[in-house]
């Protein structure tokens, strides 16, 4: 079945029900160690989760590792070119749930990315990035304990399915000719818009199923959470990209309102309701007129739309959602992209899951790892209906691999995250604890130590580790 590697002899696979895991006492868990800064991280990973096991469970339950190949580590072993071996693909299918360090992406030419390519294969369609405070963590920010959010992100389309034809192709210029002289003249409304010449082109598809199945998984998550956090943001850039990113908040909302009307309420349903318990004489009109600062300067028509969606909410789910019954609701709202980089550090407790498409939820996972101490603190996971791959939110960071360094963090939370997923939060617990006694007392890697006042020694990726295990209690 494999042709270089050989699965542990002790240990059982684990399974899928209805896209949950059935994970037996000891299971085999494939690890790809990773390039650059994996040679550091993943040691220091492997130690803390088996130590938090073992501890946990007193022997009783056990992970079997299964190395398995991605990256350099690769190529050296399967020969050249060989970035993902066929081995490991199996091995990944075979065992359902994985655990990776960071995998090198050239940028321009090159091979596509690693990372991208096992999120498809595997069709992990949702990326799950939680950027939480620990205690004592130095911050840039004056309140980093404000913030504790998930980001729930669309790991299959958008950028990561671009299309895009090189500047100067053939093909490239034969796509830039059809859309100047026929398909943007053939409607109204691109106006009178022509891509330039020398334009390379790029195609971002966001489609309906993908946007829902994100945001149907991002909702049954805020059902699991607090109820202070139950919330839902979906995030976009729809007043300019009307059909792709305004359409994933469309879908969202339309999916929020439909398979799940008895748990959700949308903010602008709550306005209308709460615009008529504090009045419940008030007119469809002035309701409109109050939830849309701009209502007198409307045309008749949009006038009318507005009054028209008052009705309806208060027509059907006033029964089940009026007289504050709405608040018990998970709440679910949008803000666009650009918008929600400032609110998240100006107001980071009012937000709690935020689901992105790709690109934006790329560039928020790093924002927001970083307002709670930087990308050695930011976990993750890729999470589909029969297989999960976690792993770190930051890359190689290749001038630091090699040196014993770098903070681990990221990759052993990740493994917290898949401890979780497991099942096995007892194990999980250990290591947040753990973690965060080791940052309260200062013994931190480099990237923490360098902000706190006054500064500390920092301690190896090594040392981090098990720094993190004798704080276990
Ligand atoms: N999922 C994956 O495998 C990913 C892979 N990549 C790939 O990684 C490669 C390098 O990407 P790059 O743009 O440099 O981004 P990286 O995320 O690898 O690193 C950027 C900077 O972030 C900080 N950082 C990253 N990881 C840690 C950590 N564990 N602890 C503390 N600080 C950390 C370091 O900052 P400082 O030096 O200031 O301390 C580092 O120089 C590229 O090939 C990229 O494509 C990128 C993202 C995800
Ligand atoms: O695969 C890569 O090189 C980058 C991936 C990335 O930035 C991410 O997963 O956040
Ligand atoms: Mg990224």
């Amino acid at each position: 079945m494999y042709e270089k590697i050989t699965p542990p002899t002790t240990g059982a696979k684990i399974t899928f029900k209805n896209g949950e895991p059935v994970v037996p006492e000891n299971p085999i868990i494939p690890f790809i160690r990773g390039d650059g800064t994996g040679i550091d991280i993943w040691p220091a990973t492997e130690k803390v989760l088996d130590a938090a096991v073992a501890k946990a469970y007193n022997g009783t339950r056990k992970i079997s590792w299964f190395k398995v190949y991605a990256g350099d580590e690769a190529c050296d072993l399967y020969g050249t070119y060989q970035y993902l071996p066929q081995d490991t693909l199996t091995a990944i299918k075979e065992y359902g749930v994985a655990i990776k360090g960071p995998l090198t992406t050239p940028v321009g030419g090159g091979i596509r990315s690693l990372n991208v390519a096992l999120r498809q294969i595997f069709d992990l369609y949702t990326c799950v990035r939680p950027c939480r405070y620990y205690a004592g963590t130095p911050s840039p920010h004056k309140t980093p304990e404000k913030l504790d959010v998930i980001v729930y992100r669309e790991n299959t389309e958008d950028i990561y399915l671009g299309i895009e034809w090189k500047q100067g192709s053939e093909i490239g210029n034969r796509l830039i000719k059809i859309l100047n002289e026929e398909l943007i003249p053939a409607t109204s409304e691109h106006g009178k818009k022509q891509i330039p010449l020398d334009a390379g082109i790029g195609i971002k598809p966001i489609s309906k199923t993908g946007s829902q199945r994100l945001v149907r998984r991002a909702i049954k998550h805020a059902l699991l959470l607090p109820k202070n956090k139950q919330q839902v943001t979906l995030v976009h850039k729809g007043n300019i990209m009307k059909y792709t990113e305004g359409a994933f908040r469309d879908w969202g909302y339309e999916l929020a309102t439909t398979e799940f009307r008895q748990e959700t309420v949308t903010e602008r349903e709550s306005w209308i309701l709460g615009n008529k318990e504090k009045n419940p004489n008030i007119s469809a009109e002035e309701n409109a007129r109050q939830i849309d600062p701009g209502f007198d300067a409307l045309t008749p028509e949009k006038k009318a739309q507005i009054v028209k969606e008052v009705e309806t909410v208060l027509n059907t789910i006033w029964e089940s959602h009026g007289n504050g019954k709405w608040q018990e609701k998970i709440m679910v709202n949008d803000r666009i992209a650009d918008s929600i980089f400032q609110q998240i550090q100006t107001r980071p407790d009012e937000y709690s899951i935020l689901a992105t498409m790709n690109l934006n939820g790329d560039y928020l996972s790093d924002a927001a790892a970083a307002i709670v101490g930087g990308l050695g603190m930011g976990p993750g996971a890729n999470i589909g209906d029969s297989c999960a791959i976690f792993e770190a939110t930051h890359g190689t960071a290749p001038k630091h691999a090699g040196l014993d360094k770098i903070n681990p963090g990221s990759v052993i939370l990740s493994g917290v995250m898949m401890l979780e997923y497991m099942g096995w939060q007892e194990a999980a617990d250990l290591i947040k604890k753990g973690l965060g006694d080791a940052i309260a007392n200062g013994q931190v890697t480099y990237d923490l130590a360098r902000l706190i006042e006054p500064p500390v020694q920092p301690l190896k990726c090594s040392e981090f580790a098990d720094a993190i295990i004798k704080h276990f209690g």
